[in-house]
């Protein structure tokens, strides 16, 4: 069985070697004639999966993509075809929401805004928009929620529409997928109009897919207003972001939200669960055997912390301001995108952190924000 596999995908030989051969690829560039004899193809989100991209294999069974988004496969094609495909949901979902969190605790520092006041709004509840829930509730700061599919299902939560949304909060948090059909479409769901309506200071932040804000038009009005402060992780037209558009964005980083030690482990097993699965085989590994230990695996905090110890709690294991920083020197590059990608030092999770032996102090909401405890 011949396995092809995206270069960028962690871990797939330590458990796909025994199931087929492993050939990695370039995912961005992947063409019909290196497809021609795969039996799996294992994909990111960089990778079109496709009539064009399939047109000379007549043998693919599976195709998995390690990612939560799944606007790169042609699903109606591969249904057509009747070749199995799954993507992993939720697999990158707490990189993300702590991602956005950071980030709002960034700017709350440089701009001298405590993130405790604000009202934050999240456009999209599911796996990513419920991380980011956790730890503002977590640290106590007042959500709202927008999810006009999810708000008409079982969900319990309350939501309320976008335009109460865009008027009631301080800070916007984009979680939804890309879509351009049915009821609720997100393609350019910031566009102008929308854009023009946020509130005075407003933080709007962007970590699912850049094309859910039309970019002309946010760059057009970050000349007319600069109390407005972005996170940018995602770009329209990626990997060519708009490079008028960057250095008006406070934190600009190349769609690495997700990219967690933890969330790319997690996207391949899923993928090869599935695989096996798929086969009719057990999948007797496991993932913990996959990750490295943190490099400080137990911190011994002084107290419990304000916001901004929280701030360098948080930088302890994930420094953001590295990832804006190289993305600000590198963007312009030839192929400078895809490179910090590639070559990204994934960081890793809150949980990967232990908090030991603190002085009796009221440490749950640190905890509840995903960080682990010891002997507390
Ligand atoms: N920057 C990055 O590295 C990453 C980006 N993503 C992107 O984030 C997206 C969301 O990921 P998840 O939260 O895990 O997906 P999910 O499927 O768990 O949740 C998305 C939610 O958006 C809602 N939704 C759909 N259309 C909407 C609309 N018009 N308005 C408001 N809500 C709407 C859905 O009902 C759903 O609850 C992915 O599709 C992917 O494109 C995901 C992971 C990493
Ligand atoms: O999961 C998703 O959806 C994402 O956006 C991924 O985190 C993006 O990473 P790559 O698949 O492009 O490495």
């Amino acid at each position: 069985m011949k396995i092809l596999a995206d270069e960028n995908m962690p871990y797939v030989e330590a458990l796909f070697a025994d199931v087929g051969e492993v050939v990695r690829v370039d995912g961005r560039k992947l063409t019909a004639e290196q497809v021609i004899d795969a039996d799996v193809l294992l994909v990111r989100s960089v990778t079109q999966v496709n009539r064009q991209l399939l047109a000379l294999n007549t043998q693919l069974q599976f195709v998995g993509s390690a990612t939560i988004g799944m606007d790169h496969i042609d699903q109606v094609y591969l249904t057509e075809r009747n070749i199995c495909y799954t993507n992993a949901p939720g697999c990158n979902a707490t990189a993300v929401g702590e991602y956005a969190f950071i980030a709002m605790l960034e700017l709350a520092r440089r701009f001298e805004q405590p993130l405790k006041n604000k009202t934050v709004g999240i456009i999209g509840a599911g796996n990513t928009g419920s991380a980011l829930q956790k730890c503002l509730q977590a640290y106590g700061v007042k959500v709202l929620l927008h999810d006009p599919l999810l708000a008409t299902s079982d969900d319990p939560r309350n939501f309320v529409a976008l335009d109460e949304l865009i008027t009631r909060c301080d800070v916007i948090s984009l979680h939804v997928p890309l879509t351009k059909s049915g009821a609720h479409p997100t393609w350019y769901l910031f566009d102008e109009a929308r854009l023009a309506s946020l509130r005075p200071d407003c933080w709007l932040l962007n970590c699912c897919r850049g094309e859910v804000i039309d970019n002309r038009a946010l760059f057009a009005i970050k000349q007319l207003r600069d109390d407005l402060k972005l996170v940018l992780d995602v770009w329209e037209g990626e990997p060519h972001p708009m490079a008028e558009l960057v250095p008006y964005v406070d934190i600009a980083t190349p769609h690495i939200a997700g990219y967690s030690l933890e969330g790319k482990a997690r996207g391949t097993f899923m993928l090869y669960e599935a695989l096996m699965a798929h086969l009719g085989l057990t999948a007797h590994k496991s993932m913990d055997e996959l990750l490295p230990p943190l490099w400080s695996q137990q911190l011994n905090p002084a107290s419990v912390p304000d916001e901004n110890a929280l701030l360098s709690l948080v930088r302890l294991v994930y420094d953001l301001r590295d990832d804006d920083l190289v993305f600000r020197n590198r963007f312009l590059n030839h192929n400078g995108f895809d490179l910090m990608r590639k070559n990204h030092k994934h960081r890793r999770e809150f949980s990967a952190l232990r908090l030991a032996n603190h002085a009796g102090s009221d440490v749950d909401w640190v905890l509840k924000l995903g960080f682990s405890g010891v002997g507390l």
